[in-house]
Parts: structure tokens; C-alpha cells; sequence
């Protein structure tokens, strides 16, 4: 089982008292797992009114679809997973229709069963792995300023790690409070302020009760919001303000895809928010630049799928190393890591080689490799723009569309590459739409 939990691992699970998963529950928290138990969806609205949860799972034969609705209602913003013993195929199809992120079937067996839910209640790893030097200096950086409230801002790509060193900088401040996220892209801005702020009873229309917001819960730990760079304008603002009261009390670490000053100028982002914020600043370089890690990479994060979710740990050999060497990893260790997690399953032989290496949409990355002896002789006789407009339209396509990493691949602005692609649509040139 995989389930994005971004920063927060507490579990709330609903299911029926003297049932099996309630009994497993018990069994997981005796075991030092963070689960909170509700009986009925209900109750689990009342917890999440007063604390931030990672992760709900329903019991698939509870009203799935009513507790979702009534979470987007109230603006929650935390993924919910249906799970169910034996239960009929139907149940699984219409929670996920009511919106449930995924079905998860558990064994019969309670011990199972409750190892099942201590691993999804299992903090994310902190360890960090690499050794390009650019790499080293931000981690470097990173152990300096970690003791102490200073606020951080990481600036990478998305997939870079920028959580995982946000966490790694909670863990090593040594704060006691918690360590609690804010998802800021593709989240709509009501339901990241009601995240952020919380509300009281009746300001949300048909809601009579209110909600604690993560600014208030992360006293005395650290607050990370992800993608700060597309905070809305005036949330900005209600934050900024929020910040400038002594009392706040929690460390801000925020993640962008660029240094918000340079938002700055464009009015993108505010002034004063971005220059708080930036009193220390993490660039984590962006995988394709520190290929070199690929290899402590790539079995670091095969050993960790197979003992988290199971399957044999098997070392990823020379030849599959090479070949994940020559990809640009448009989305960086978050990529890396999907592409290890399929292989660690598709392997069969001693070690995981260049035919267990698949891309998302099942493309072999031994199909796509790049032609080693094909050089520049393969290329005379073609002239200079034609070769461009391949190699943009292939790099392209290889960023799935993402004009970011492919302009940084090919060493151009985004920009250019955006009036390439103009230049080439209006020629009629079909062009891989936009990620
Ligand atoms: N240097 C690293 N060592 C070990 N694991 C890593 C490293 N960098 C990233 N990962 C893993 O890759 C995955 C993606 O990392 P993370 O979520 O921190 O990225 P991110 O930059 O915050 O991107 P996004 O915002 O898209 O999630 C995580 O599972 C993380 O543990």
C-alpha cells in the first residue's frame, strides 16, 4: 500500500467497535503506531475538528461517500482510503466513486492487519541520501540553521526533496510540537486558508461547528507549507499577519519552485512575506544535475519500497544504474522512487536490471534509452534548425510536456523555449501539451 501522506502520519481510522479493525487498531497503537479511533464518521469529524490527521481510513461498508462530502464541506484537505475485510467488490467500486482515494482490501488476519496500519502510521524516513556537492552544501546548510526558529525556504523543483529536508530540519531542531504541512498547489484557496486558519462555528454556510487551524496547532513545532509560491495573494496576506504576532510561536519552513524574490517584481508574491522567509535559503539542485547519486539513490529507495510495502530487497545492478543515469527525471527522486517501486515488483531475477526499469505509462526505459553510437555523424547532412526543433520536441516529450525541466535541460529560458513552440504550432508542428 502507498499513500502519499505528505508530512503528517497521525491516522484516523472509522470503523465499527468490537470489529476486526477496531481490535487491529488497538493492537497497532499498543505497538506504539499514531492511530485515533472513531466509531462513526461522525465522531471522526469532531477529531479532525480539533487535530490534524495524515491519513483517514474508512471502514468500506460505512457511509464513505457522506463523510467525504461532509469533509469537503468543511474544507478538510486530508486523503481518505476505504479498506475492508472480504467486503464485496460493489462496496470498494462506490466508495471510491464517493471519493475515497483508494480501496485498500485487508487480510483476515488481525495481526496482519494491524501491521498494516502501524506502517501507514509510520513517520516517512528522514534519511537523506546523496553526495554531489551541491547537494552536500544544502544538506550542510540545512544541519547548520536547523536548531532554533529561523525560517527557511527550500527552493527545488517539485520531486527534489524538498519535504524530505523540511522534516529532516524538524527532526534535528529538536522541537518538541509537532511537524505539520499545507499542500498550496492544486488546492483551492478556501480550503488552504481553512487549513491554515481554521474557522469558528457558523463561518462556513450550512456548518454549524468550527475547526482549529495548523497555524494554532503547530505551536511549539514546525509548520511546513508546500508550494508557497502559488499562496493566493490575499492568503498571503492573513499569513503575513498571523506571522508578525510574537506569539505565533512554530517554526515556518516553506517549499517553492523559485526564490520568491523574484515574484517579487511581477507582484506575484509580497515583499515583506518573501523576505521573511527567505532569511535562510536551501537550493536543492534538481536530480538530472547530480546524476551521480542516481546510484546511491536507486537501491536506497528500492530498499525501502520493498520493506515498506513488501518484496524482496534485491541490488539494482550496473547496467540498470547506467540507464537511470541517462533519463532527465523531469519529476527527480519522487519519479525515481515510482520507477524503483515498479521495479522492485517486476523483478524476478538476483538483482533489478535495465528490463525492471518502466516508466509511469509502461514504457521500458531501455526502449527510449538514448542510441550511445549514434554522435554527430548520424546528425550531417541535416541543417542546424531542424536538428534544434527535433531535439527541443524530444526533450520535450521525454519532460512529458513539462516546459520547465525541458528548458533546463536544454540549457534555454523558458521563455525561449516558449516562442520555439510558438513559432512551431504555427507551422503546424504538433507540440506535447503543457504538464
Ligand atoms: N535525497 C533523498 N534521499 C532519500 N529519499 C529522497 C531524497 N529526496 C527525495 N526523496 C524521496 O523522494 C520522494 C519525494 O520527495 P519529497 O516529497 O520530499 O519531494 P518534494 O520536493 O517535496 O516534492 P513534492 O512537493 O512534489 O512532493 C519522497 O518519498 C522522499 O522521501
Amino acid at each position: 500500500m502507498h499513500v502519499d501522506i505528505t508530512a503528517e502520519t497521525r491516522l484516523l481510522l472509522i470503523g465499527m467497535p468490537g470489529g476486526e479493525l477496531r481490535l487491529a487498531a488497538t493492537m497497532a497503537r499498543e505497538a506504539g503506531a499514531e492511530v485515533i479511533m472513531a466509531d462513526q464518521p461522525d465522531a471522526a469529524l469532531n477529531i479532525l475538528r480539533g487535530a490534524s490527521v495524515g491519513l483517514v481510513m474508512i471502514d468500506v461498508m460505512a457511509d464513505v461517500a457522506g463523510f467525504v462530502a461532509q469533509l469537503r464541506r468543511e474544507r478538510f484537505v486530508v486523503p481518505v482510503i476505504a479498506c475492508g475485510i472480504d467486503a464485496p467488490a460493489e462496496r470498494a467500486v462506490a466508495a471510491i466513486r464517493g471519493g475515497a482515494r483508494d480501496y485498500v482490501p485487508l487480510p483476515s488476519d488481525r495481526m496482519m492487519i494491524a501491521a498494516a496500519l502501524a506502517i501507514a502510521a509510520t513517520p516517512p524516513a528522514t534519511r537523506v541520501v546523496g553526495n554531489h556537492p551541491a547537494f552536500l552544501k544544502a544538506i550542510d546548510y540545512a544541519g547548520a540553521i536547523a536548531p532554533g526558529s529561523l525560517p527557511v525556504s527550500i527552493v527545488g523543483e517539485t520531486g527534489t526533496g524538498r519535504a524530505l529536508l523540511a522534516r529532516a530540519i524538524h527532526v534535528a531542531s529538536g522541537r518538541s510540537g509537532p511537524f505539520l504541512a499545507v499542500e498550496c498547489n492544486g488546492t483551492a484557496s478556501v480550503m488552504v486558508e481553512a487549513e491554515l486558519f481554521g474557522h469558528r462555528p457558523g463561518d462556513l454556510a450550512g456548518v454549524p461547528t468550527g475547526r482549529l487551524g495548523k497555524l494554532d496547532e503547530a505551536r511549539g513545532g514546525t509548520l511546513f507549507v508546500r508550494d508557497i509560491d502559488r499562496l493566493a495573494p490575499e492568503t498571503q496576506g492573513r499569513l503575513m499577519l498571523a506571522l508578525m504576532d510574537d506569539r505565533a510561536g512554530f517554526r515556518l519552513i516553506v517549499s517553492s519552485a523559485c526564490d520568491l524574490a523574484t515574484l517579487v517584481p511581477t507582484g506575484d508574491f509580497r515583499a515583506d512575506l518573501a523576505a521573511r522567509q527567505s532569511t535562510a535559503r536551501i537550493d536543492l539542485p534538481p536530480l538530472r544535475d547530480r546524476a551521480g547519486d542516481i546510484a546511491l539513490l536507486a537501491p536506497h529507495l528500492a530498499e525501502r519500497t520493498a520493506r515498506i510495502e513488501g518484496g524482496a530487497v534485491r541490488p539494482v545492478d550496473a547496467a540498470a544504474v547506467a540507464l537511470l543515469g541517462d533519463y532527465p527525471w523531469p519529476g527527480n527522486v519522487r519519479e525515481l522512487e515510482d520507477v524503483m517501486r515498479r521495479a522492485v515488483i517486476l523483478a524476478r531475477g538476483p538483482a533489478i536490471g535495465r528490463e525492471d526499469l518502466v516508466l509511469v505509462d509502461g514504457t521500458r526505459m531501455l526502449a527510449i534509452a538514448r542510441p550511445q553510437e549514434a554522435g554527430v555523424d548520424g546528425l550531417v547532412g541535416r541543417t542546424v534548425e531542424d536538428v534544434e526543433r527535433a531535439l527541443i520536441l524530444r526533450t520535450l516529450e521525454r519532460c512529458r510536456g513539462n516546459r520547465t525541466s525541458a528548458s533546463g535541460i536544454l540549457g534555454i529560458s523558458v521563455r525561449t523555449m516558449r516562442n520555439k513552440l510558438r513559432i512551431f504550432v504555427e507551422a503546424g508542428i504538433p507540440v506535447a501539451p503543457a504538464a
